[in-house]
This record gives structure tokens, C-alpha cells and sequence, in this order.
């Protein structure tokens, strides 16, 4: 099968043949249709982050396919269903955040395109209990951003805590941030998007940013403190530190700030202000496999929609560049020619 591959960190991923992964036990062979790009990715293929991802790896947690061959022991499932490979590739099952509905805290997870070979090739195996179940509403390229982007933004609006008629701002508005603003607005919040390139505010204002802010051009906080009194709830999913910088301080007492972003970077929080504000700080990680199918139901009801650019599976070095750059407005899924 045709797969890209990351030898090294830092090099441009190889597009060449290798074996068709052989399925085990509870495991399922999928035959990919697309798969979306996340920044998780280039941090994958860079080495960006304290845990390093295997190597060689295939990328991809954002795939879309149809099961092609069941494993032994495999129920769930059958030939021909539509599944998604997901980021949460797997987990233990029986440790007490899997027990407590917080198996994306999992000790013993693997992870799609980063500790186990994703989606960004013809074929992928995965474990059936994991795979996310496509709607029927979704075609294969519009459902892949919900597997990542769409999950990891509901999650975080869901542990943000704020209330329909709140205000939320959404620091970075890419590919995850585009589609976190319009779970946002179905969610009935008001939202300020916040990014440093004006064609991405200019998309925000297209799906509704109530608010939109250029933190190229005028300081961020001070816009939201005089705008809208500063936010209930702000969600970094920008990729440089200083926007993490911002979203706290754009945050009004009482409220919250989910970090998902995920630059390498620390982010040293005011302990006086912290506590005088009662601000809560708080990470979040993709969403678990009942978080992903309510943000797929969002997306299958028509309530979210990723502005999507398809490119073949050869482009990917391209379109990592272009990634870096800053240079995609929405998500680029990948189609398996
Ligand atoms: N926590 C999780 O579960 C999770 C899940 C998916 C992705 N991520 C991480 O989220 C980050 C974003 O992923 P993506 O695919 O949306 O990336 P992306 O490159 O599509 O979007 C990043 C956006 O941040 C904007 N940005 C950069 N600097 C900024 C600043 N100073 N202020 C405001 N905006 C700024 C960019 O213009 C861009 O629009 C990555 O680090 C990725 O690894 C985390
Ligand atoms: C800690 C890494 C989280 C990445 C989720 C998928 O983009
Ligand atoms: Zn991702
Ligand atoms: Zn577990």
C-alpha cells in the first residue's frame, strides 16, 4: 500500500509502497479514504514535543475508511461500515480514568499517528473498539476534521464550563479553531476569534464570529476587556506561546482558560491574579469516544461544517509547509488516489 512516512524528524515525509498491516485479534483492516491534516502532525513529523512519536511513523488521526477485514473476536463491526482512526487509538479499559469516563487520561493509550501507524496511507489496522463510527450524513472528506478538530474543540467548550449567552474567545483560528468557533455559536455563545492573519478573520466573521480580533495589529486583551468585558471562557488553540499569554489575561474573573495548543512552550501563570480572579487554568486533550460522537452528531445535523481543501496523499510535504507557514485557512484532508 502507498503510505508517507516520517523517517527522521525534521526531513520530508517518503510516499512509497510498504506491507498492508496484518489485523489481530479485536483488530480492524480499514480501507482509508481520506484523512485530515492536523498541526499535531508537523509536531509529529518535527519531534516538537517531550514524547516523542515512534520511528518510522505513518501520520494521520483525523482517517475516514471502510472496514475491509475483521479480526478475530471482532463484533462490533461489520465489512462495509464506514469508521473513523482517531487520535484515542486505544486505551486500558480498566484503569480508573477509563472507569471514570476520562479515558483520554489513560495511561495506557496508544495514539493514531503518533505511538501507532495512522491514516496517512491506503490501509490502516486499528482496534474496533476504538474506531469511530461515521454517520451516514458525513461524506468521507467532511467528516475527517471532526476526528480531531472537532472532537478536541467540543471537549474544550464542553470543560470550559460557560453558559449559553456567555462570551467565549478562540485564540487561533485554524483548523482546529474554525470549526471550535462554530460549536461555539451552536453551543449559544457568544464568540470573539482572535488570529494574526486577517483571511483567517475574515473566514471567523463568515461563520459567525460575533467579534473578530487581530492580535497582528492591536493588543488582544485589551480589545476584549474594552469590547466585551473580558470572556467566561477563552480556548488557546493557537501554536506560538503568546497567545496562551493573551487568552489568559483576556479571561474576566470567575472564568476559565482551556489549553489546547500545543506549542513547546511553558506558560507561567500570575499566582496573585490567578487567585484573586478565581480564573481557572485548565488542559484538554481530544474527547472521548461518547465526546466524539456528539461532536459528529453536530457536524451530521449540519451545525458544523470545516472549510475543507483536498489534496492528493503525494502533496502532504507540501501542504506541511504551507501548515507552518500559516498558509491554510480551515483544514487540508487528504484523499488516497
Ligand atoms: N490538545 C489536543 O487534544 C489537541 C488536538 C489537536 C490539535 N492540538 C494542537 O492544537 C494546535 C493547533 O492545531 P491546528 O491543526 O488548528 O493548527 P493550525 O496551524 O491549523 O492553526 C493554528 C492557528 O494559530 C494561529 N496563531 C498563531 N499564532 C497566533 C497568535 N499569536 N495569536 C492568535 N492566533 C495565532 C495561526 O494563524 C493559525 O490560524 C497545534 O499545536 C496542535 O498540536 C491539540
Ligand atoms: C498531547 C498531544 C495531543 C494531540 C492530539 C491530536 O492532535
Ligand atoms: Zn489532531
Ligand atoms: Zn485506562
Amino acid at each position: 500500500m502507498k503510505a508517507a512516512v516520517v523517517n527522521e524528524f525534521h526531513q520530508k515525509l517518503e510516499v512509497k509502497e510498504v506491507a498492508i498491516p496484518e489485523v489481530g485479534h479485536g483488530e480492524v483492516l480499514v480501507k482509508i479514504k481520506t484523512c485530515g491534516v492536523c498541526h499535531t502532525d508537523l509536531h509529529a513529523a518535527h519531534g516538537d514535543w517531550p514524547v516523542k512519536p515512534k520511528l518510522p511513523l505513518i501520520p494521520g488521526h483525523e482517517g475516514v475508511g471502510v472496514v475491509e477485514k475483521l479480526g478475530e473476536g471482532v463484533t462490533s463491526l461489520k465489512i462495509g461500515d464506514r469508521v473513523g482512526i482517531p487520535w484515542l487509538f486505544s486505551a486500558c479499559g480498566e484503569c480508573d480514568y477509563c472507569l471514570t469516563g476520562w479515558e483520554t487520561l489513560c495511561m495506557q493509550q496508544l495514539n493514531g499517528g503518533y505511538s501507532a501507524d495512522g491514516a496517512y496511507a491506503e490501509y490502516c489496522v486499528a482496534p474496533a473498539a476504538y474506531v469511530a463510527r461515521i454517520p451516514d450524513e458525513l461524506g468521507d472528506v467532511e467528516a475527517a476534521p471532526i476526528l480531531c478538530a472537532g472532537v478536541t474543540t467540543y471537549k474544550a467548550l464542553k470543560v470550559a464550563n460557560v453558559k449559553p449567552g456567555e462570551w467565549v474567545a478562540i485564540y487561533g483560528i485554524g483548523g482546529l479553531g474554525h470549526v471550535a468557533l462554530q460549536y461555539a455559536k451552536a453551543m449559544g455563545y457568544n464568540v470573539v476569534a482572535v488570529d494574526i492573519h486577517k483571511e483567517k478573520l475574515d473566514l471567523a466573521k463568515e461563520l459567525g464570529a460575533d467579534v473578530t480580533v487581530n492580535g497582528s495589529e492591536v493588543d488582544p486583551v485589551q480589545a476584549i476587556q474594552e469590547q466585551v468585558g473580558g470572556v467566561h471562557g477563552a480556548i488557546s488553540v493557537a501554536v506560538t506561546k503568546k497567545a496562551f499569554e493573551q487568552a489568559y489575561k483576556s479571561v474576566r474573573r470567575g472564568g476559565s482558560l482551556v489549553v489546547v495548543g500545543l506549542p513547546n512552550a511553558e506558560l507561567p501563570i500570575p499566582i496573585f491574579d490567578t487567585v484573586l480572579n478565581g480564573v481557572t487554568v485548565k488542559g484538554s486533550i481530544v474527547g472521548t469516544r461518547k465526546d466524539m460522537q456528539e461532536a459528529l452528531d453536530f457536524a451530521a445535523r449540519g451545525k458544523v461544517r470545516a472549510i475543507i481543501e483536498t489534496q492528493p496523499l503525494d502533496q502532504i510535504n507540501e501542504v506541511l509547509e504551507r501548515l507552518e507557514k500559516g498558509q491554510i485557512n480551515g483544514r487540508v484532508v487528504l484523499t488516497m488516489e
